[in-house]
């Protein structure tokens, strides 16, 4: 199961996810005034980061906002970026966070899981309900994908709805006990599931209760680094068995800025990689 070729990766190479949220503004001088095209660009800059970080992630998180933003050519780089990852055997999330009536979801699970655009895992917002979700799980099935379920988001208005209270529970707890009966049929060797959760790195308190709450749960957890998360508070998380991957985007993609902007700008990246690496392993001990 893809879920046990992912755990397998955090326990040999560590729990960091590589973000990359790639921006024109981030791509050194010498890519961006070059001759090529945009889709070039973009490309050269993800291929430059992942071979360098390839030995030292989990997995590559793509946040799709930022290709779609940049057209046509933006989604063939990020095309041609998830083909790379596949081609190095590297585990890629897309993070796309669909969300419809059943027969749209079921043309999304197509999107994202076959052809052009196909990635490993991709984030799912829950809050149409079951029959939203369920065109995805044929593809967890059969096809050896996996999904993270939007639980407990890492921005400050989370808490406007996943908070509220239903039977005297917060809404993302009771989130997370359904996110529990999906996943129970496609748990693998290594006891997690292929149906995880988004769990945000930067709610202290909502990271111990869900750990309390979900300790068999894998998750993906954005925040670490530019949205202040921090090491300490996402090991309580992670737990003694690292339940989960940890996402850094704009703390790696952009660690050359303002330092050598020449064609090994992607050590910076490495760097960052291996040193949040570190940051992390030191509180699971
Ligand atoms: O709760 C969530 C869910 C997803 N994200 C995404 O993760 C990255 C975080 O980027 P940083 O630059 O490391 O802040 C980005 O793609 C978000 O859309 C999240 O932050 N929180």
């Amino acid at each position: 199961m893809i879920i046990d070729r992912l755990y397998e990766n955090v326990i040999k190479k560590g729990p960091v996810c590589v973000g990359l949220d790639t921006r024109l503004e981030y791509i050194p001088e010498y890519i961006l005034n070059s001759t090529k095209s945009i889709e070039d660009k973009i490309f050269e800059f993800n291929k430059s980061i992942i071979d360098a970080t390839i030995d030292v992630c989990s997995c590559y998180k793509l946040q799709i906002a930022c290709y779609e933003a940049l057209g046509i050519q933006g989604l063939l780089a990020y095309s041609k970026t998830l083909k790379y990852i596949k081609s190095l055997k590297g585990i890629s999330i897309a993070d796309v966070k669909r969300s419809d009536i059943s027969s749209s979801a079921k043309m999304y699970a197509k999107a994202h899981f076959e052809g052009d655009f196909e990635s490993d895992f991709i984030t799912l917002n829950p809050y149409m309900g079951q029959d939203s979700i369920t065109p995805y799980l044929e593809y967890v099935k059969n096809k050896n994908k996996g999904i993270f379920v939007l639980m407990k988001t890492s921005n400050e208005g989370s808490k406007d709805f996943q908070e509220l209270k239903v039977d005297d529970e917060k809404l993302y707890v009771k989130v997370g006990e359904k996110i529990t009966s999906w996943s129970s049929e496609y748990i693998g060797e290594s006891g997690f599931s292929s149906i995880g959760a988004v769990v945000g790195g930067t709610h202290f308190d909502e990271m111990i209760n869900i750990k309390n709450r979900f300790d068999n749960m894998f998750f993906l957890i954005p925040g670490y680094g530019a949205q202040g998360g921090s090491a300490k508070d996402i090991s309580n998380l992670l737990g003694k068995n690292i339940s989960g991957v940890v996402n850094s985007s704009r703390g790696i993609i952009t660690a050359h800025k303002g330092k050598e902007e020449g064609v090994n700008f992607s050590e910076f990246s490495r760097k960052e990689v291996i040193n949040m690496r570190g940051d992390i392993l030191k509180w699971l001990k």
